[in-house]
């Protein structure tokens, strides 16, 4: 009772006190730091009341604000500052005074204005619309008259525990809304990178097959976290998108940190592909993953200081992945230079912002590192970017090179059958540019016998020094292939049926007069060839060509083996053969 009786002594007294150099109002006062023009004081029971504060043993405990005083670690605790505002200009003037942070509680405002105390009220529990000025940051707007000087306090207080920022800024009203069109653009240009990203991951996702590229939707949820994440942090969240909800803005911090962290690591395995390259390291991220979704429910039933420190840990375990890109670098994975350049600036930034935010005192630049953060978290993502494409580029080249290899015959190196298969489609092409194709059916003769008399590593060995010749005597526009077994085919584009027949005959006869050395022994060797014209310009079908060359073969057998017949000269013989075959009516 009897500080209250003398409550205007003290004020008096309180007047002449000195609180460090006033700030000098101007119009070039834009976002003006608080620090060596403050004094402050720590209320670690948030019981003293305004009056409490002017006694003079409240008053002697005031210490000068400095820089490494912004930062006050993770606390409940209340804080006072108290400074002096001038304005030596001959015409009044309005000040405006916003927060460091987003995410501060409430905030007191007593100014006194000739003689008396006026107190404002400000708390992110309010709904956006109850603002002075629509602004991302609680704010106040205080008018100061001609040649006047007020004493100003300020206190900052958060009704749970969070990381504190003490820093506020003071602003001449005219000059911050120039600002504010800077600011606003430059968070413009900043969202609309994000935005532009998110809907370029979201396409590729798309393009690529929701299931066969993961990563890209697994980067999508994750860029979208992150946007909303530093939308929280910077207050866009609650101007635009939930401006009436305070308890959603406020609850929603944690819960995002611990989504970002989450799809951080989901996104890093599938990219990666950890579950086989380094199957510890990808338990322990499924580890943390499941840690991080219980914190994401308990905060959803209650619980908050627990679920504040995991999701302020998620955050900062997020550091550890440029040492598993590093890891899967090592493992082969070549595509991870730019997962690892996207995450070391981000990793480096965030460990800097959140250690000096939750450990009072270490840092000399408050909450001003986010905003190196927020540069090198728009960096990481187009590095992300990169790394998916180049991931994809890579894939589809190992795609390519597998198929490539799924056409070509292991033993012989030569194509095979489905290669055939699959260019006769292209090869229809042929019939615009006027040349003549033509199928050779090639096949060993007696090559059971050879195989039973010498084994079949020998008779591997003639295939195999079959296709030399093969790729020896073939033009490189002619196709040489294994059609399966001891039967080859070749489709070749000479000019006409005579000189089908000599490519043909040198074939069979540089076969027959190149036996296979065996020890000391030469195996003779010969092989029958069957040869017919693809009508292409007909419309004829492959398949009713190749049965046309394997009627032609079928007679180089019958003639005794070791020649080439053609389907011209084997025509009558074969329709004689199909007459036979018939089954009878
Ligand atoms: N060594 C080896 N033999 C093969 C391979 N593929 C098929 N063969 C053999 O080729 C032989 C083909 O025998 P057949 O179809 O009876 O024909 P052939 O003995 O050559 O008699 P004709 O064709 O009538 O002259 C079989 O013994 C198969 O085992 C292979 O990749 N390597």
């Amino acid at each position: 009772m009897r500080s209250i009786r003398y409550w205007p002594l003290w004020l008096l007294l309180c007047c002449f006190v000195c609180v460090g150099e006033p700030i000098q109002l101007s119009q070039s006062v834009i976002k003006q730091g608080l620090t060596e023009h403050a004094e402050m004081l720590e209320d670690p029971t948030g019981t003293l009341t305004f009056h409490d504060i002017l006694l003079p043993r409240h008053q002697q405990k005031f210490s000068s604000f400095r820089p490494a005083d912004i930062n006050r670690g993770i606390t409940s605790n209340h804080y006072w500052l108290k400074f002096n505002i001038r304005n030596d200009s001959n015409s009044p003037m309005v000040w405006l005074l916003t927060p460091e942070t987003s995410y501060v509680d409430d905030l007191d405002l007593y100014v006194e204005q000739r003689g008396s105390w006026t107190h404002q009220f400000r708390s992110d529990q309010q709904p956006f619309s109850m603002r002075d000025l629509s602004y991302r940051l609680l704010n106040f707007r205080v008018s100061i008259g001609a040649q006047e000087q007020q004493q100003v306090y300020l206190k900052i207080s958060n009704r749970t525990l969070e990381t504190v920022s003490i820093q506020a800024y003071v602003s001449e009203h005219g000059a911050f809304a120039d600002y504010l069109i800077k600011e606003n653009l430059l968070f413009g240009v900043y969202y609309g990178l994000f935005f532009g990203m998110a809907i370029f991951a979201f396409s590729l996702w798309l393009y690529s097959g929701i299931r066969t590229s993961p990563y890209y939707g697994y980067f999508f949820i994750y860029l979208s976290w992150t946007m909303l994440m530093w939308g929280s942090l910077n207050g866009f969240n609650f101007q635009f998108l939930w401006p009436n909800h305070p308890w959603l803005f406020n609850q929603s911090f944690h819960l995002i940190y611990l989504l970002v962290a989450i799809f951080a690591f989901q996104f890093s395995r599938h990219l990666l592909g950890t579950k086989t390259l380094i199957p510890k390291i990808d338990k322990l991220l499924l580890a943390l993953i499941t840690v991080y979704s219980i914190a994401f429910v308990l905060r959803l039933f209650g619980e908050y200081d627990l679920v504040l420190y995991v999701s302020f840990f998620s955050l900062l375990s997020m550091a550890i992945n440029p040492i598993i890109g590093w890891l899967c670098y090592r493992k082969g994975n070549r595509y991870v230079i730019f997962y690892i350049a996207a995450w070391v600036p981000y990793s480096l930034s965030l460990i800097i912002s959140l250690v000096s935010a939750s450990s009072g005192g270490w840092s000399q630049f408050g909450m001003s590192t986010l905003h190196l953060t927020q540069v090198a978290v728009l960096f990481e993502c187009i590095m992300l970017i990169l790394a998916m494409l180049t991931k994809m580029r890579h894939s589809s080249h190992q795609l390519q090179a597998e198929a490539e290899l799924s056409m070509v015959d292991p033993l012989t190196r030569l194509k095979n059958r489905r290669f055939i298969e699959q260019c006769t489609e292209e090869l229809k092409h042929a019939k615009e540019q006027e040349v003549e194709l033509w199928v050779l059916l090639i096949d060993l003769d007696f090559f059971k016998r050879v195989n039973d008399e010498y084994g079949h590593a020998v008779g591997d060995q003639i295939l195999v020094e079959l296709a030399q010749i093969l790729k020896n005597e073939c033009r490189s526009v002619d196709v040489a292939a294994r059609w399966g077994g001891e039967e080859f085919i070749i489709i070749s584009t000479v000019v006409n049926h005579q000189m089908a027949r000599i490519v043909a005959e040198r074939i069979r006869r540089v076969f027959a007069s190149s036996g296979t050395q065996l020890g000391g022994k030469v195996i003779p060797h010969t092989l029958s060839i069957g040869l017919a014209q693809w009508h292409i310009d007909q419309n004829q079908k492959f398949e009713e060509c190749l049965k046309q060359a394997d009627q032609a073969l079928y007679q180089a057998k019958q003639n005794g083996r070791d020649q080439v017949v053609s389907y011209r000269e084997s025509d009558l013989y074969t329709e004689r053969l199909r007459q036979q075959r018939a089954p009878k009516q």
